[in-house]
């Protein structure tokens, strides 16, 4: 999917009311810093969009980022993060429970699990959660980038084993760090979100619009020039009428730079040794 544009729309805290939006919902849920922020940050190419840390319990709201004005990546907030007072555990827990039965346009749920480790039973319950309420159930094990090949296909059947999936169950291997898997995740939820995978951007395509979003910038800023009562000249015009590029310049500059340090050791920086 291109991503034109992805914005942290609705942050909602334990005292919030579940937000009633007008696209359909994929959400995160796993473990605490099982990795659902950084999934989100690479799902969008969008470095620090969601915040994450290397301290479980990070996110403490569930965050809905509109994509496209189209559909809404939802960021929950992690369950069993250990730290966290049981009060506060009982309201996180109150508010992803309220969010999951009263959310109306939510499509799926996705489950992260660490692939390094075993699913926990809080992993469990909420995948038997998903197929009871009827979600297609997909499984993310993330942080693939941290074992071998074979450590992933054991580790992933050891998952199948401990969570007992249904044969249609997809899990899917991916990490943040590689993007590895980035495709998939996508492919499969413009398939929920839109009926089949969106069509990739041919080349052709592509030069098109780029050619035609230049254009329309170029047409902005004649009409701002216009409107300062400017003439409007094209950055290269402009460039050629001061008659000394700036890197041209800072050439120059680099090179009296070197020939003074050459200077001061007595050395030819053109002799070869
Ligand atoms: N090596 C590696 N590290 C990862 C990966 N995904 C996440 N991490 C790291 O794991 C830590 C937790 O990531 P987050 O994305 O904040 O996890 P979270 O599930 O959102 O955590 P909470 O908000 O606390 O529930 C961070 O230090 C990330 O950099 C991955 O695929 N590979
Ligand atoms: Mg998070």
């Amino acid at each position: 999917m291109i991503i034109r544009s992805a914005d942290l729309e609705i942050v909602c805290g334990i005292t919030s009311e579940i937000p009633d939006t007008d696209y359909p919902e994929i959400a995160f849920a796993g473990k605490s810093n099982v990795g659902k922020s950084s999934l989100i940050n690479t799902l969008l190419n969008r470095k620090g969009l969601a915040r994450t840390s290397s301290q479980p319990g990070k996110t403490q709201t569930i965050n809905f980022y509109n994509i496209n004005q189209t559909m809404y990546l939802v960021d929950l907030p992690g369950y069993g993060y250990a730290t966290a007072s049981v009060e506060i555990k009982a309201q996180w827990g109150k508010m992803i429970e309220r969010y999951l039965h009263t959310s109306k346009q939510l499509l799926a749920v996705f489950l992260l699990i660490d692939v390094r480790h075993e699913p926990s039973d809080n992993d469990c319950l909420m995948y038997q959660w998903m197929l009871e309420q009827g979600y297609s159930p997909v499984i993310i094990a993330t942080k693939m980038d941290k074992i071998s090949r074979g450590e992933l296909d054991r580790n992933i059947a050891r998952m199948r084993k401990v969570l007992g999936t249904k044969e249609d169950t997809v899990i899917l291997p991916f990490s943040a760090q590689t993007k590895q898997g980035t495709e998939e995740i996508w492919r499969l939820m413009e398939t929920l979100a839109f009926g089949a995978p969106l069509e990739e951007e041919t080349r052709a395509q592509q030069q098109a619009r780029i050619a035609h979003e230049k254009q329309v910038a170029e047409q902005k800023a004649i009409a701002d020039a216009q409107a300062r009562g400017e003439e409007y000249a094209p950055k290269k015009e402009r460039w050629k009428k001061t008659g000394h590029p700036v890197a041209k310049k800072t050439a120059q500059k680099h090179q009296a730079k070197k020939a003074a340090k050459h200077k001061a050791l007595g050395k030819n920086p053109n002799k070869r040794k």
